[in-house]
């Protein structure tokens, strides 16, 4: 038995703290220097390869710019391998006035691909933070969700990565970040469970701390009618 129970414990304790990350899967852009990039043309013959392994004929006039159009794709959804994280958090503004409470922004879209089956994983993040003197802008907490999510991910890696990276380059009171997801390798393939939500969240500092300001975090979250 306690053999089982080892099995199936995680690798890292579940409050593993954001800074047990290591900095350069979280700040920096994430293009491998120590492995060769394919080119184009071998990225495009990868795809024709799974073509005839579906069983398709990759000669037929529909086809003939899948290839082309598949890379062109695997270009955008993964754009974020080429983007920094702390590039996007470092422009802040001071005059807020003594504003001391935490920002939320709620309802960040995001879709990302599962490291798994290299599928698509979509739904929203919300994000809170509680500045020091200085704020971003908001826009820029949902171009770091996109960052991240243009990787491939896992749901709690994504969400420990948008917390770690606030954190360490805002140095703010503390950070919330709760996402929740619709996984398609779970609901068109595999066990098939359309409509089930993944919800994964992460707190640092005061919201960590102080189960008042995590449960306020989360209410506003929720809001009245949800
Ligand atoms: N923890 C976690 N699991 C995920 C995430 N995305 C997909 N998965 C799961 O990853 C698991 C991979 O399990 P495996 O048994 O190795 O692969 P599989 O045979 O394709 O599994 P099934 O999906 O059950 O058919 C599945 O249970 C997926 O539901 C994620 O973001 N976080
Ligand atoms: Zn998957």
């Amino acid at each position: 038995m306690d053999a089982l129970i080892k099995s199936i414990r995680p690798n890292k304790p579940a409050d593993a703290k954001a800074s047990e990350l290591d900095p350069s899967e979280f700040l920096a852009a994430a293009v491998r220097a120590d492995q060769p990039r394919p080119s184009r043309a071998e990225a495009e013959d990868a795809v024709k390869t799974l073509l005839a392994y579906i069983g398709e004929n990759t000669g037929r006039e529909g086809l003939l710019d899948t290839p082309r159009r598949v890379v062109e794709a695997y270009d955008e959804l993964y754009q974020g391998y080429h983007q920094c994280p702390a590039e996007v958090l470092n422009r802040t503004f001071g005059e807020t006035a003594g504003y001391d409470d935490f920002v939320l922004v709620r309802d960040i879209e995001f879709t990302s691909q599962c490291e798994h089956h290299m599928m698509p994983f979509y739904g929203r993040a919300h994000i809170a933070y509680t500045p020091v003197e200085r704020v971003v802008g908001l826009s820029k907490l949902a171009r770091l969700t996109d960052i991240f999510a243009r990787r491939l991910q896992t749901q709690e890696h994504l969400t420990a990565q948008v917390a770690a990276a606030i954190d360490e380059v805002l140095k703010p009171r503390g950070v919330a970040v709760l996402i929740e997801a619709e996984h398609t390798c779970m609901s068109v393939r595999g066990v098939a469970k359309h409509g089930a939500s993944t919800f994964t969240s992460r707190f640092t500092g005061m919201f960590r701390d102080n189960p008042a300001e995590q449960q306020r975090f989360l209410s506003l979250v929720r809001g009245p009618n949800r």
